[in-house]
């Protein structure tokens, strides 16, 4: 028996598309299913100002195939140089949605993010007063804190200061992991939302490390135990609209996820939606997905909820996805969810 939804098409509040043949051959996966998608700017060299980000904006358009539509919302990424005055024009002009935090070395290409949170004070509040949101990647750097820990001490030590500190700060905590994430998120009010992504929402650390290490679920912040999994799947199908998708899709090479020190992300663009819908329906949420997938994202940002559809169709035998995806010289390994999904785009 097949099924069918329509719903407004989803956007994915937190994206690496990267650049040159990588951006070329991952661009098409999102762009097929997301009308637009939060850019995140840790390329190497980052995307600074905005000069770059337009700049950057200009390759992803190039690089969109004929005949696809796929808005690109453009981030700068914050570090202790950034100027508040350049921030401010990029978002005047429309061009930059966001402004990206990374605790300097927490995560792939993040060695030009910010150590001293003092020197990013002004930015911060130049930011709250023109109603620019912060998303943040939340994990302290320490070496003496256990990695599996690094997000709750990070809402302690880091990001309610900040909060406390810069009222009117509207925040975007990203691709949260943990229960503490979930239970900040609940306890304050409309100015803090969360992105979650699929591999989060579906895996616990067993999944990653038991019978064997499997490089394709290494992703930052890790995955953690299944408590927390749980907190998040409650949170994300709970219609509660501080949470929305935020995919993190983050292609790597083949090689270099299969490495001996392998690299951080999970390349989810290609089979995100048809996961969430067997997460959703198994959970007898599927009438969550689409304030999920759609609606409470461009309410978080003041955006106009999509007004195209997509279709998600639900057929008896399991879609079959892509392994891979050549992105010139390498291939992309493509998120496999370890179980079966009946659900594909139509
Ligand atoms: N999530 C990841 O594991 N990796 C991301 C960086 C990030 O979002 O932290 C990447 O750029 O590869
Ligand atoms: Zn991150
Ligand atoms: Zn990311």
């Amino acid at each position: 028996m097949t099924q069918s939804l329509i719903l407004a098409r989803p956007d994915d509040w937190h994206l690496h598309l990267r650049d040159g043949a990588m951006l070329a051959a991952v661009l098409p996966e999102t762009a097929r299913h997301f009308a637009r998608a939060i850019i995140m700017p840790n390329l190497v060299p980052p995307v600074v100002t905005g000069a770059q980000a337009a700049a950057y904006r200009d390759r992803i358009l190039t690089a969109l195939p004929d005949g696809m539509s796929f808005e690109p919302l453009m981030t700068l990424y914050l570090t202790e140089d950034t100027d508040p005055a350049d921030v401010a024009a990029a978002h005047a002009s429309g061009l930059v949605k966001a402004v990206k935090l990374y605790p300097a070395g927490a995560t792939t290409n993040s060695a030009s993010g910010v150590s001293d949170f003092t020197k990013v004070r002004a930015v911060l509040e130049k930011m709250a007063e023109i109603g620019l949101p912060l998303c943040v990647h939340g994990e302290v750097t320490d070496r003496d804190i256990d990695i599996f820990d690094r997000e709750a001490v990070f809402i302690d030590r880091v990001l309610d200061p900040i909060r406390k500190a810069t009222p009117g700060l509207r925040v975007v905590m990203e691709h949260i992991t943990t229960k503490n994430g979930v239970d900040y998120v609940l306890a304050n009010d409309t100015d803090l939302g969360a992105t979650i992504t699929v591999q989060h929402l579906i895996l616990d650390r067993n999944d990653m490390l038991v019978g064997g290490m499997r490089p394709h679920y290494y992703c930052l912040p890790i995955l953690k135990r299944s408590d927390h999994r749980k907190a998040l799947h409650a949170a994300a199908i709970s219609g509660d609209a501080r949470f929305f998708l935020g995919t993190d899709s983050a292609p790597h090479p083949t090689h270099a996820k299969e490495a001996e020190c392998c690299s951080a992300g999970c390349f989810t663009a290609p089979n995100a939606l048809p996961i969430l819908a067997q997460t959703f329906e198994t959970a007898g949420a599927l009438d969550k997905l689409e304030g999920f997938i759609s609606r409470h994202g461009p309410a978080f940002y003041g955006l106009p909820v999509n007004s195209d559809t997509i279709t998600l169709t639900k057929s008896d035998a399991p879609t079959t996805f892509p392994a891979k995806i050549d992105a010139g010289d390498h291939t992309v390994t493509v998120f496999d969810p370890g179980f079966p999904v009946y659900w594909s785009v139509t």
